[in-house]
Formats: C-alpha cells, sequence, structure tokens
C-alpha cells in the first residue's frame, strides 16, 4: 500500500506569499486550485532582464551573465576529434557526435527520437551484465553497434520507496529513468541521455543472447515467473530477483554514452553529496555557510558551473532523487560544459512527500539562471508541468510511465522552488533579516 504521508499534509497552493513551504513534511497532492499568486514580483525580474535591466540581480543571473545561453563557442565531440558519421552509421552515433559542449542535443533534434525508436524496436544481439554498478543493470548490444544501458521493472508504477529504507538502499525503477529524461528535456536542459521503455522476451531476449555466470543465476520462482538476479552489491539474490511475467519483462534502454575512448568523462563528487551512512551527517548539513566555501572554490567559483548545480538542485528535486553522489562532465570541454544528469533510477519514488533537503543548494546559495527561473513560471501560470509530462510520456511504449500522484506533484513542488527563490529575492533585498529566514 502506498504511504499516503498521514503526519502532516500542507496545502502548498495556499501558502502566503513570500513564506516557503514545507519543511520536509508529507503533502497530500490534490488538483492544484488555480494559481492565485501569479509570482508577479518574480516575473517582474524576469522581463526587466529581458530589456536589460536587473543586470546585477544577486539571485537570478540574467541570460547575458549564463555561459549556457551566450555559448561563445559550442563545438560538438565531432568537431573536437575530428571525427564524421561513417555513410552507415547509426543514429546513436550521429547523436553521440553532435553532443556538444553546452548541451547533449539540440532544442528538437530530430535524432532523438530516431534512437528511442531505436532502442525501442531493433532486435537485441547480445546482453550482458554491467560490471561495477551496485544494482543490477544490462549493456544491450543492438545491429550496427548500437548499445543501450538497461535496467529492469521490479515493481508496479505505485509501489513507493519503503519507508524504512533510506535513500541509499532504495531500489532503482526503470520508470524513474524514462520520467527523468522527458522532464529534463521539459525543463530544457537536455543533459540526460534518451530513455525509453520496451517489453523484453526474458527467453529470447536475454536468455539466449547472454552468457556466463549471469546464466545461473536464472529460475522458475513458485509462481511460474521466469526470474534472474545476476551478480551485485545490491539486491542480486533469489530473494530480490528480477521476474517476468510470466517471461516478458518491462525496462528501461538510456542510449549508451560515447566510449571513453572518444570522449572520456571527468567525475566530480557532488558538494551536497549526502553522507550515504545511516548515523553521520554531511558538512553541507552542519556548517552554515557552506555555500559560501563551495562558491569560492574552482569550479564553482566562476562559469556555468554553479548554475548547473542549481538547475540539477531542481531537476533532483521535482523528480525526488536524493542519490546525486557523483556527477560527469566531458574532459574535452574543460570546465565551461554542461553537467551530465546521469542515473535517475532513484526518482519518483514518494509522491506524498516533498524532501526540501534535495533543494539545499538553491536554499543555501540563494542562485538560479533567468531561463529555469521563467520555465519554472511558465508552468506556474500557464499550461502546468503534470500536464506537459503526461502528454510527453504517453510518447512512450510503456505509458503509463508514472503513478498520477508523482504527476501532481511536480506541480505543487514547483511552487515551492518559486517560493524558495522569493524568499531569496527578499532577503536579498533586505539583507538584515537573513539570520532569521535561514533555512538550514
Ligand atoms: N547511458 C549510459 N551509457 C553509458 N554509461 C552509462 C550510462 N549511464 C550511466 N552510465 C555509467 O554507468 C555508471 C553506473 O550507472 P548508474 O549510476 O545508473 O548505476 P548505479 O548502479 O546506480 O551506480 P552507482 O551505485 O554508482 O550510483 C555511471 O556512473 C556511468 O558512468
Ligand atoms: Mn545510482
Amino acid at each position: 500500500m502506498p504511504n499516503n504521508g498521514s503526519n502532516g499534509s500542507r496545502e502548498y497552493e495556499q501558502s502566503a506569499p513570500g513564506e516557503t513551504s514545507g519543511g520536509g513534511t508529507d503533502a497530500e497532492p490534490r488538483t492544484p486550485a488555480p494559481p492565485t499568486d501569479r509570482y508577479e514580483d518574480l516575473q517582474k525580474i524576469i522581463f526587466s532582464q529581458l530589456q536589460g535591466k536587473s543586470e546585477d540581480h544577486t539571485v537570478v543571473i540574467p541570460p547575458h551573465r549564463d555561459l549556457n545561453i551566450l555559448r561563445p563557442e559550442n563545438p560538438t565531440i565531432g568537431e573536437m576529434e575530428d571525427l564524421e558519421p561513417s555513410i552507415n552509421a547509426s543514429n546513436l552515433e550521429r547523436f553521440q557526435l553532435k553532443i556538444a559542449q553546452h548541451e547533449l542535443y539540440e532544442d528538437g533534434e530530430p535524432l532523438v527520437d530516431e534512437l528511442l525508436k531505436d532502442m525501442a524496436t531493433n532486435s537485441i544481439l547480445h546482453v550482458e551484465q554491467k560490471e561495477g554498478g551496485t544494482q543490477l543493470k544490462l549493456i544491450i548490444d543492438y545491429p550496427n553497434g548500437v548499445q543501450a544501458l538497461f535496467k529492469p521493472m521490479r515493481f508496479a508504477r505505485d509501489v513507493q520507496t519503503l519507508p524504512n529504507h533510506f535513500y541509499f538502499s532504495d531500489y532503482e525503477r526503470h520508470n524513474a529513468e524514462i520520467a527523468a529524461f522527458h522532464l529534463d528535456r521539459i525543463l530544457g536542459f537536455r543533459r540526460a541521455m534518451p530513455v525509453v521503455g520496451r517489453v523484453l522476451n526474458m527467453t529470447t531476449e536475454i536468455y539466449d543472447v547472454t552468457e556466463g555466470d549471469i546464466l545461473k543465476t536464472f529460475f522458475v520462482s513458485p509462481a511460474n515467473n521466469f526470474c534472474f538476479h545476476g551478480k551485485c552489491s545490491y539486491y542480486c539474490d533469489t530473494g530480490h530477483a528480477i521476474c517476468g511475467n510470466p517471461d516478458m519483462l518491462e525496462g528501461s534502454f538510456a542510449a549508451f554514452l560515447p566510449s571513453s575512448d572518444i570522449a572520456e568523462r571527468k567525475v566530480w563528487r557532488h558538494p551536497w553529496r549526502r553522507s550515504y551512512h545511516k548515523r553521520r551527517k554531511a558538512q553541507w548539513e552542519l556548517q552554515s555557510d557552506y555555500c559560501d566555501t563551495v562558491r569560492t572554490t574552482p569550479p564553482y567559483d566562476s562559469g556555468r558551473r554553479m548554475l548547473d548545480i542549481m538547475d540539477m538542485s531542481i531537476f533532483d528535486f521535482l523528480s525526488g532523487n536524493m542519490d546525486r553522489h557523483h556527477y560527469e562532465t566531458f574532459k574535452m570541454f574543460g570546465n565551461e560544459t554542461f553537467t551530465l544528469h546521469l542515473d535517475q533510477g532513484r526518482a519518483f519514488g514518494k509522491a506524498f512527500h516533498d524532501e526540501l533537503s534535495i533543494l539545499a543548494p538553491l536554499l543555501q546559495c540563494c542562485l538560479v539562471r533567468h531561463t529555469t527561473l521563467a520555465i519554472l513560471l511558465k508552468f506556474h501560470n500557464g499550461v502546468p508541468l503534470s500536464k506537459v509530462l503526461r502528454e510527453s510520456l504517453k510518447l512512450d511504449p510503456l505509458n503509463p510511465i508514472l503513478w498520477e500522484p508523482h504527476l501532481l506533484a511536480l506541480d505543487r513542488r514547483v511552487l515551492i522552488i518559486l517560493d524558495a527563490i522569493r524568499n531569496c529575492v527578499n532577503k536579498a533585498e533586505t539583507p538584515l533579516q537573513n539570520e532569521v529566514n535561514d533555512f538550514v
């Protein structure tokens, strides 16, 4: 049964102007009331920046100070490496060579849909378990060198994170990967690789095309379903097997990143990483001026990186992803490049709970891109984010992808973010109240 958040629900849509809603408490989703508060104060900042005013705003960074908008240069991996797609190049190869310094793909890039179609329909030639991950993942080989990263379905859409599970012991959800790709695209970030859903025949599309130790982990369950558990450090045993119905299995297929021969990635420790320990706290939870430490340390002291961390915090808060321990960038682009949104498997776990600590970077630094604020305002005052995402997810073969309460949670969370930004703006205008309003 879903946890319906009986301990202290809040009506975020009725929060008073200037008051940050929530505090990590649970909230019941309900059909959002028409927005009575249109955040005209924040809209004013957006409009004045578009007219070239409010240029030195300390909270909302205007487009002409944002390298993601300015993009004095935006070379692609193909250009950097002097590589052209071969004549018979797959859509994936073309896509990979077009990955640019400031985004994975351009707005409206037709290769994305082509790639989703390929991964959802092309024949599967070979399957093997991905080494090194904590939870089971498979590498899928298609014809023409195309590869995808597969995460299996374990539970129905309405099963939420187990109440006694920490974020680090939560199961990964295939539908969270699919939904997060669509959400990232809708928010205009384009920092998540394309992901699509597909139903596999476990016999012909996994068992028959794999080899090695994984084969020894297949079995038929008491309910007569075909199951396997693979080998990994978390949930790879008979008690946590992945089972088909009876041998059909849903999963998410993420387009493969370019190999490290072509585009090496740098792995960064996330400054607001959680402790990954059941009793210990992280530095950012203890130190009130933690953001000052981060924002004066390279690469967070200049360029786009800090703004990307803010975007990631907003993206993760909307989707409820508490598992952002590291993030990656493409080495060839140096520090002035976007942060990849990889590994969203633990998002969309708690539909009735808004985890405010995920917003800690934004709450502690009081910084946001003009373009990100503008898009949040657009959803709040126009077509709600839940509706846009619901429509987008209809394109996936496994639709419905998200349980309805997860969609409704998005509109509630947009409001919480807007309230947080408003608080920041008010604080910046009346600095004496800083101490009183500090959240963490
Ligand atoms: N689309 C992709 N193509 C190729 N490699 C990928 C892709 N997505 C993720 N990876 C790589 O696989 C690694 C593991 O993926 P992911 O983080 O989803 O698994 P995980 O088991 O949750 O790992 P961890 O426990 O370290 O978080 C990532 O750190 C990344 O380097
Ligand atoms: Mn992970």
